[in-house]
C-alpha cells in the first residue's frame, strides 16, 4: 500500500515549480544600513538548499543574483519631492526592478524578491503588474507603507511604496511620471493588509477614504487568523495571480527583532505561517517579497531568531512545505487498503 501512495505522490510531483530568486540590496528607503545585506545573508545561510529540501524535489531554482542599479546623488531631486529621501536612487533601483521581474517571469513560474527595505515593494509589484496586469496584493506588515510625499513625517520612501501602485492615488504622483514607469496599476479593492499596528494619521485617512481592507492586529485578535484569511480570500478575485509582500516586521518584534522599524504586539510565527500557507494553497501566488530583514541590527541571538523566522516563512512560500506533510490535502482514497 505504501508503495502505491509513494508512486501517486511522486507522479503528482512530476512537474517541478520553477522559482526565480532575485536579491535587491537596497537600503535607501530608510536610514539604517545593513538591510542591503539580507539577500546574501539569507543565501549564505543556506536559503537555496533549504528550499530545495523542503520541496522534496518539487522545485527547480534559478538564482538571478542581486539586482544592480545606479546610486544617484540627491542634488537634483525634483523640488516637488523634497520630502523623499534618496528619491533618485529609489527610482533608478525600482526602474531596473520593474524591467527585471517580467524577464524572470518569462522563464519561471514564481519569483522570490529578497530586499532590501520595503521601498523595493514598488518595483517588485509594479514589475509583476507588467507581466500580470490584473493582480491581487497582500501586504503583510506592521505598517501600511501608503504615505504620499506630502503626508510622510519621516521622508523615508519605504513608508510610501503602496501609494505608487494604486490607481486611486495616481493623481498625487503626477510629477513622478508613473504612467511611463509603471503603466499598470493595482486596484484598491485587490489590496489586503494583514498585521497592521503602526499607522500614521494620514495613512489611516487614505485607508478609510479608499475603503481598503486592512486587517490590523486587533482584527486578528477579534476574529482569529483563520477567519481573517477567509475574508482575505473572499476579497481576492480568483482570476488574479497573487503577490505577497511580506515585511518581516509584521511578526512580533520578539520573533523577528533584527529589522529597522520593529513593533511590539505583532503576529506570532504560526499566524505568519498560516497567512502564507492559506494564500499559497490557492496556487495563485506568483510573486513573494521578503523585506526589511537587517542582519546588522541587534544581538547575535536576535539575528539568529530573525533568520529562523524568515526561513520558516520562505519554506512555506516558495519551498512548498506544508505542516500537514503533503502538498495537497491528503486524499482519503490514497490511504485505503488495496
Ligand atoms: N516598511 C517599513 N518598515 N515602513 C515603516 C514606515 C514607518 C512610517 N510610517 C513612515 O512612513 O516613515
Ligand atoms: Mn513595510
Ligand atoms: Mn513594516
Amino acid at each position: 500500500m505504501l508503495k502505491t501512495i509513494f508512486r501517486q505522490f511522486s507522479s503528482s510531483a512530476g512537474t517541478k515549480t520553477k522559482l526565480g530568486i532575485l536579491g535587491v540590496p537596497f537600503s535607501k528607503g530608510q536610514s539604517k544600513g545593513g538591510v542591503e545585506q539580507a539577500p546574501d545573508f539569507l543565501r549564505q545561510n543556506g536559503l537555496v538548499s533549504m528550499l530545495l529540501e523542503s520541496s522534496r524535489g518539487n522545485l527547480s531554482i534559478t538564482d538571478y543574483g542581486n539586482l544592480s542599479y545606479e546610486l544617484i546623488d540627491d542634488q537634483n531631486t525634483p523640488p516637488h519631492y523634497k520630502n523623499m529621501k534618496n528619491y533618485n536612487t529609489f527610482m533608478s533601483c525600482n526602474k531596473s526592478l520593474i524591467a527585471k521581474i517580467p524577464e524572470i517571469l518569462k522563464q519561471q513560474d514564481q519569483f522570490l524578491c529578497l530586499g532590501g527595505d520595503h521601498a523595493i515593494g514598488f518595483g517588485s509589484v509594479a514589475g509583476h503588474l507588467m507581466h500580470s496586469p490584473n493582480l491581487s496584493l497582500v501586504w503583510v506588515d506592521a505598517h501600511a507603507d501608503i504615505n504620499l510625499h506630502s503626508t510622510s513625517n519621516s521622508g523615508n520612501i519605504h513608508g510610501m511604496p503602496v501609494s505608487f501602485l494604486l490607481e486611486e492615488l495616481r493623481d498625487f504622483w503626477k510629477h513622478a511620471h508613473l504612467d511611463d514607469i509603471s503603466p499598470n496599476c493595482l486596484r484598491a479593492d485587490q489590496l489586503v493588509y494583514i498585521g497592521l499596528r503602526d499607522i500614521d494619521p494620514y495613512e489611516a485617512y487614505i485607508l478609510n477614504k479608499l475603503g481598503i481592507r486592512a486587517y490590523a492586529m486587533d482584527s486578528i485578535d477579534k476574529f482569529g487568523i483563520s477567519k481573517i484569511m477567509e475574508m482575505t480570500l473572499d476579497a481576492l478575485d480568483v482570476k488574479n495571480k497573487i503577490h505577497i509582500s511580506f515585511d518581516i516586521d509584521a511578526l512580533d518584534s520578539r520573533i523577528a527583532p533584527s529589522t529597522g522599524t520593529a513593533v511590539y504586539g505583532g503576529m506570532s510565527l504560526r499566524e505568519g505561517i498560516y497567512v502564507v500557507e492559506t494564500l499559497c494553497d490557492t496556487k495563485r501566488v506568483q510573486g513573494f517579497d521578503l523585506v526589511e530583514v537587517n542582519p546588522s541590527l541587534g544581538t547575535q541571538a536576535d539575528v539568529n531568531n530573525t533568520l529562523s523566522a524568515s526561513m520558516e516563512i520562505l519554506k512555506i512560500a516558495c519551498g512548498g512545505y506544508r505542516r500537514r506533510g503533503t502538498y495537497e490535502q491528503v486524499d482519503g482514497s490514497l490511504l485505503k487498503n488495496e
